[in-house]
């Protein structure tokens, strides 16, 4: 199993009383499958993905990734699981504007020491990037930045995507097509995706959905 969560719950200290944003949420996801996570604005959506890429602390449960419990690692043990086996996908694509397209794709694998020139081609060449490789992010599209951040999170070969809203800035053919690629491309690669969306649309594209509600998932 990738990614495993079990009866995680979490709080943010409120003013006054504690605000319990997850009540006991569980869930399983193995690799080259994907599941999308909706729910109500303020739910927990993006607390629960944040803490699925062990950047923040949970209060009680387990969240294992590729077998390793988080709860057992420091913070410097979680970043290096982080670079390893995790990348990120966000509705701000989070290109560097000073990096032209080819660099920005290569940035997290060059920074970790995965980078394989080939594999990045071929993303490049999938993702319908070729031809745009020398220019600068504020000279493509939105859908074509999301493709180069797409390229970049799967550069490293994640064992674990997580996207937050990742085509909430794109119209829905752009949404659609992305999402096509993107879907094509952590199957082929067994990579395992948690996406969060708003739509029901592309919640129905994944293999699995699952609803938070009340801070638990259904
Ligand atoms: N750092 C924080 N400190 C205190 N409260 C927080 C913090 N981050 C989130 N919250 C609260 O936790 C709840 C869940 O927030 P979260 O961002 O996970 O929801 P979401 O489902 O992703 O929402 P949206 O769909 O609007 O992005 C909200 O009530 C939010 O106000």
């Amino acid at each position: 199993m990738v990614l495993t969560i079990r009866d995680v719950t979490k709080s943010y200290p409120g003013q006054t009383v504690e605000t319990a944003v997850l009540r006991g949420v569980s869930l399983d996801l193995s690799a080259g499958t994907s599941l999308a996570l909706t729910g109500d604005s303020g739910s927990g959506k993006s607390t629960l993905l944040h803490l699925a890429a062990a950047l923040d602390h949970f209060d009680s449960g387990e969240i294992g990734i590729d077998g390793v419990r988080l709860s057992e690692l420091g913070d410097g043990q979680k970043a290096a699981l982080r670079r390893r086996h995790v990348s990120l996908v966000f509705q701000q694509f989070n290109l560097i504007p000073s990096l032209n397209i080819e660099k920005n794709i290569a940035l997290h694998a060059r920074l970790g020491g995965t980078w394989d020139a080939a594999w990045g081609q071929r993303l490049a060449d999938r993702l319908g990037l070729s031809g745009l490789l020398g220019r600068y992010p504020e000279q493509l599209s939105g859908g074509q930045q999301q493709r180069a951040a797409i390229a970049r999170a799967l550069a490293v070969r994640p064992k674990l995507l997580l996207a937050d809203e990742p085509t909430g800035n794109l119209d829905e053919a752009a949404s659609t097509a992305v999402m096509e690629l993107m879907l094509e491309l952590v199957r082929e690669s067994g990579t395992a995706l948690f996406l969060v969306t708003h739509s029901n649309a592309i919640a129905q594209m994944l293999d699995r959905r699952l609803h938070l509600r009340h801070g638990t998932v259904s």
